[in-house]
C-alpha cells in the first residue's frame, strides 16, 4: 500500500508501534524532519487507509480502525512496512495489527461467567497482493513477543475463516471454548487462572474477592486505573459493535404480524443484552409513514366524536401537549454480521447513524 509521502522514512523500523497518542516515532540521523503535525498527519492518514483497506476486505460496512478511534481508545497498533521495494523510493505498508486490552465476561469450560481482561485481537489485516507470504505471522509474533503473551490467552474480536486457518495453522489453536458474545477464545486461555466453583456471575464475584490468594487473569498486564462497575460492557465491547446500528419504530408501530409457522432461517442470535424475550430480535416493520397515514384515514369512532364535541379545550390542549413530546424512542438492534446478514434493513442507515451509533456504543 503506497501513499504520496515517504512511508520508509516516516517508519524506520520494519514494525512500528503506535499507541493512543500517533507519536511519529524518532526519524534516523541525516533524515530531513518536517513538522511534528505534518507527520502525524501522515500517519492518520495511513491508519484511515489502513482500517478502510481492512473493512474492505472483511466486507464490513464501515472501518473500525481509524486514527480518530485510535485516539479515544487505549489500543495498540503494530504497523508493517516493506522494506524490499521502494516504490518511487517512498516505501509501502504491508499490514497492521490491532490490539487492546478488553474487559469480558467469558464462560469457561463449565459455562461458568468470569470476569477478564485479556488482551484482545481487534483488527488485522495484510495487503492482498501479500497475503500468505508470512507477513501475518511476522506482525503477530512481534506484538506477542512486545505484549508478553502466550497465543492460547488472546479472545478475538469475531475472527474471520482467515484469521482462523491462520491461528490453527502457526499456533494450533483450534479448540474454542463455546460464548455467548462475539470473542472466540481457545482451550487453554483458563489454564493458568484461579477457578472458582463454577456458579453464578455474582457468586463468582464475590469468591473472587475473598479469595486469599487470587492469580491474577491470563494474561498478566499492567491493568489502567480500576474503572466504576458501571463501566463493564458485559457483551457488548466489541469493537464491531458499533457497525449494528438499525432503528426501529417505538412500539407499537414495530408490532410485526405473527407467523404461524416459523422462519426457515431464524435471524442471527444477538449476543448483546437488549433484546427483550417477548419481542424477539428486530424484524422487518410496516413502514411508519404509511401506517399513519392509514391511520389518519380511519373515521373516528362516534364516541370519541362526541368527547370532542363536548369538550373543546381539552383536545387542543392534549394535541399542543402530543405536539410538544420529544420524538419517540428508537431501539437500536443488534444484527450486524461480519457477512453481511442485516437482519432488519432500517430504510435510511446512512453514516451519520453509524456515526451516532459509535457514539452511543462508546458512551454505552
Ligand atoms: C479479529 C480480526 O481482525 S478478524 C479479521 C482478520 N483479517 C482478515 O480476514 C483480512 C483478510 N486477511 C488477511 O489480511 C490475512 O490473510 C491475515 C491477516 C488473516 C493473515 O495474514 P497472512 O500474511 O496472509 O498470513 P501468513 O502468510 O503469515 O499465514 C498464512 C496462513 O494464514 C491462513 N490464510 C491466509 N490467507 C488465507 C486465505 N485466503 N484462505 C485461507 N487461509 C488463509 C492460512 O492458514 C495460511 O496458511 P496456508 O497458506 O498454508 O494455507
Amino acid at each position: 500500500m503506497e501513499f504520496p509521502f515517504d512511508v520508509d522514512a516516516l517508519f524506520p523500523e520494519r514494525i512500528t508501534v503506535l499507541d493512543q497518542h500517533l507519536r511519529p516515532p524518532a526519524r534516523r540521523p541525516g533524515t530531513t524532519t518536517p513538522a511534528r503535525v505534518d507527520l502525524q498527519q501522515q500517519i492518520m492518514t495511513i491508519i484511515d487507509e489502513l482500517g478502510k483497506a481492512s473493512a474492505k476486505a472483511q466486507h464490513l460496512p464501515a472501518p473500525i480502525t481509524s486514527a480518530s478511534r485510535m485516539q479515544s481508545n487505549r489500543h495498540v497498533m503494530y504497523i508493517l512496512k516493506d522494506t524490499s521495494a521502494r516504490p518511487a523510493g517512498k516505501g509501502a505498508i504491508v499490514g497492521f495489527l490491532k490490539v487492546g486490552y478488553k474487559k469480558l465476561f467469558v464462560l469457561d469450560d463449565r459455562e461458568a461467567h468470569n470476569e477478564v481482561e485479556p488482551l484482545c485481537i481487534l483488527d488485522f489485516y495484510i495487503h492482498e497482493s501479500l497475503q500468505r507470504h508470512g507477513h501475518g505471522r511476522e506482525l503477530f509474533q512481534h506484538m506477542l513477543q512486545k505484549e508478553r503473551v502466550e497465543p492460547h490467552q488472546l479472545a478475538i474480536d469475531r475472527p474471520s475463516q482467515k484469521l482462523l486457518k491462520f491461528l490453527n495453522k502457526h499456533y494450533n489453536l483450534e479448540t474454542t471454548v463455546p460464548q455467548v458474545n462475539n470473542f472466540v477464545i481457545f482451550e487453554g486461555f483458563f489454564a493458568h487462572q484461579h477457578r472458582p466453583p463454577a456458579t453464578s456471575l455474582r457468586a463468582t464475584r464475590r469468591s473472587r474477592a475473598a479469595a486469599v490468594d487470587p492469580v491474577p487473569a491470563a494474561p498478566a498486564r499492567k491493568l489502567p486505573p480500576k474503572r466504576a462497575e458501571g463501566d463493564i460492557k458485559p457483551y457488548s465491547s466489541s469493537d464491531r459493535e458499533f457497525l449494528k446500528v438499525a432503528v426501529e419504530p417505538p412500539w407499537p408501530l414495530n408490532r410485526a404480524p405473527r407467523r404461524a409457522t416459523p422462519p426457515a432461517h431464524p435471524p442471527p442470535r444477538s449476543s448483546s443484552l437488549g433484546n427483550s424475550p417477548e419481542r424477539g430480535p428486530l424484524r422487518p416493520f410496516v413502514p411508519e409513514q404509511e401506517l399513519l397515514r392509514s391511520l389518519r384515514l380511519c373515521p373516528p369512532h362516534p364516541t370519541a366524536r362526541l368527547l370532542l364535541a363536548t369538550d373543546p379545550g381539552g383536545s387542543p390542549a392534549q394535541r399542543r401537549r402530543t405536539r410538544g413530546t420529544p420524538p419517540g424512542l428508537v431501539a437500536q438492534s443488534c444484527c450486524y454480521s461480519r457477512h453481511g446478514q442485516v437482519n432488519s434493513s432500517p430504510p435510511n442507515t446512512g453514516s451519520q447513524e453509524l456515526k451516532q451509533g459509535e457514539q452511543e456504543t462508546e458512551n454505552r
